[in-house]
């Protein structure tokens, strides 16, 4: 939009607008059709225009543009305005034309030389003969001037029919007019005029150029209003930040207080899955994988640290499940490990535990390294009492009987004082009973501690005593130290009866019992209870009460030592007759 602007080659030169255009004089050929009307500056500032003539082009300078009469003044740069105009008298130069209706004879003169007079009559009709002619040359218009000028002594060189002043040309002055380029269309439009880029024919096109139209350059109001509600809008998102993260954190809060309420009430939480998800800070740190899903660290508080087990396989609705979790929520005993809190949303189960930084017993009776690590007699038998008051706790101090099911070295926790925590009560409840989701690893791991009667009801009726039978082959295994459970065959699972423990009792005590005669009293002791307890007859095995009994006496005289089954002329269990040898072999009975 260089159109837009007023254009000037130089001080006191003519301004330049529609129908003219401006160039550089190097580029000519960037002038848009028409050409005729294409000016340019010289390096001096003067604005030059080409006209074409039948002799080829001819410069001018352009002295003034009269866009109301549509004419301009020209000039002849080099002087020699009679032979240019004689040029222009005899060709067409259009669009232009002389810009006069006068119509008059002039003269030309030359007052050096007569030695192309002879071309005097013939100039008119002869190109070569024009070209021949050289500055300077006098132009008269009449007599007088002839008289006036003292060009007596000159050769008149031919006359000529002029529409214009031969006094003109002597001051090198010509004026010529171009039809008019209408712009009023575009004009009405409040627009302005430029010449099409078409290099065929001639078109005018309208274009803008007032202030709006112009780049568009916003007030500064505007600017200012926008910067406003950039900031303010930033400055609102940010205090909707600020105050939704405030929101959350009083509401994690109100959650917390919620939860401690609770935590003080001994009831368990409820927790959203996300909020197990934070708990837990994305399920990052596994800290085992059980039969009945995976078990994550997490934590509640900076003090509190739990572990949340999420459950593969919850049966049932929700509902029950949470009227479940809520009954074993206020079983609360020292030995049995706490549930603070649950989620049960949709297919997401999980339970939220303390978290016990020794892990289970079961590193301890078999660490996993094979590391001859043992704890001593004496905690042996303090965790050993633990268990067994958990046991009597959930067998006799709720208000309905639990038989856990499943004791198990794996599903006793110790805190850091050593205290056993049972853990993993009502799961089998909580968790559908399907075998085949069972993993072969925790099937046989648990398989050693279950009694008889519940692999097959040929062995009697389930009953409290079951857990006692899984008791008692714990507290073997933690006099010593060994599996009871021959996995060397997947298929067929061998169950071991510790006749070792017999022979042990019986004869040499070679066991981790050193020469202390107190430490071997309570090997013997733990011994002793366990064979009690694994009688295959649920009714021969004492209750926990009794084994409390047992595990707590001083007298180690009262303690009797059970029959060896193995041995028929010792059984107690007559009603059995002969028992299989080892190794027993169970069928599990589909229910
Ligand atoms: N409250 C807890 N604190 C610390 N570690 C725990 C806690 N609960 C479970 N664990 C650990 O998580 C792992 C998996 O426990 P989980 O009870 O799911 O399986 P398990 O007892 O090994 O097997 P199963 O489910 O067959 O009884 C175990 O290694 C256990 O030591």
């Amino acid at each position: 939009h260089d159109q837009c602007r007023e254009s000037y080659c130089g001080p006191n030169q003519p301004l330049i607008k529609f129908p003219f255009q401006i160039v550089k004089e190097s580029s000519q050929d960037q002038c848009v059709y028409p050409k005729e009307f294409c000016l340019y500056c010289t390096e001096n500032k003067k604005t030059m225009i080409v006209l074409s003539t039948s002799s080829g082009p001819i410069k001018f300078h352009v002295s003034d543009i009269d866009y109301e009469s549509h004419s301009m003044s020209i000039s002849d740069p080099d002087n020699c305005l009679p032979k240019k105009f004689l040029i222009l008298n005899n060709s067409s130069f259009r669009p232009y034309r002389f810009d006069s209706e006068l119509d008059i004879k002039i003269f030309f003169f030359n007052c050096f030389s007569v030695r192309k007079q002879h071309l005097r009559n013939q100039y008119q009709t002869s190109q070569e003969s024009q070209d021949m002619i050289t500055c300077p040359i006098y132009v008269a218009d009449s007599d007088e001037d002839i008289v006036d000028l003292d060009l007596l002594s000159c050769t008149k060189m031919f006359d000529v029919n002029a529409s214009m002043m031969g006094s003109d040309l002597r001051y090198n002055f010509l004026r010529l007019s171009w039809p008019k380029q209408s712009c009023a269309k575009c004009e009405s439009k409040g627009m302005k005029c430029k010449w099409m880029n078409n290099t065929t024919k001639p078109g005018i096109e309208c274009f803008y150029c007032n202030q709006k139209h112009k780049k568009f350059q916003p007030p500064k109001a505007l600017i200012f209003s926008a910067i406003g509600s950039i900031i303010l809008g930033m400055g609102t998102i940010v205090f909707i930040k600020i105050y939704l993260h405030f929101r959350e954190k009083e509401e994690d809060q109100v959650r917390i207080d919620k939860f401690l309420e609770d935590y003080r009430a001994q009831k368990p939480a409820r927790f959203s899955y996300s909020d197990i998800k934070r708990i837990t800070s994305g399920f990052k740190e596994k800290l085992g994988e059980g039969a009945h899903g995976s078990v994550f660290k997490g934590k509640l508080s900076s003090e509190i640290l739990v572990a949340v087990k999420i459950l593969n396989n919850t049966q049932g609705e929700g509902k029950e499940f949470i009227t479940e979790v809520e009954i074993m929520g206020k079983i609360h005993h020292i030995n049995v490990v706490r549930l603070l809190g649950f989620c049960a949303e949709g297919v997401h189960c999980a339970l939220v535990y303390n978290f016990f930084s020794k892990g289970s017993l079961q590193s301890f009776i078999f660490p996993p390294d094979n590391k001859d690590y043992f704890m001593g007699w004496e905690k042996l038998q303090q965790i050993s009492t633990g268990i067994a008051k958990a046991i009597e706790y959930l067998h006799e101090g709720c208000s309905h009987p639990i038989i856990h099911f499943d004791i198990n070295p794996r599903n006793v926790l110790l805190d850091d004082s050593f205290t056993p925590k049972i853990s993993d009560f009502g799961l089998a409840k909580l968790c559908a009973k399907n075998l085949s989701i069972v993993s072969m690893t925790a099937a046989r791991g648990t398989l050693g501690y279950m009694a008889p009667e519940v692999v097959s009801r040929n062995f009697g009726n389930v009953s409290l005593k079951s857990d006692i039978y899984s008791y008692g082959m714990l507290l073997l295994e933690m006099v010593g130290g060994r599996k009871n459970v021959d996995s060397s065959s997947a298929e067929d699972l061998h169950v071991l009866y510790p006749e070792w423990i017999h022979n042990l009792l019986e004869g040499d005590i070679h066991i981790n019992v050193e020469d202390e005669v107190g430490n071997a009293k309570i090997a013997r002791k733990l011994a002793i209870v366990g064979l009690w307890c694994i009688q295959w007859q649920p009714m021969n095995r004492p209750s926990i009460k009794t084994v409390i009994q047992m595990l707590e006496t001083e007298d180690d005289s009262q303690l009797t030592f059970p029959p060896n089954p193995f041995h028929s002329t010792n059984s107690i269990t007559s009603s059995e007759g002969s028992l299989p040898r080892r190794p027993l072999k169970m069928e599990a009975i589909q229910e």
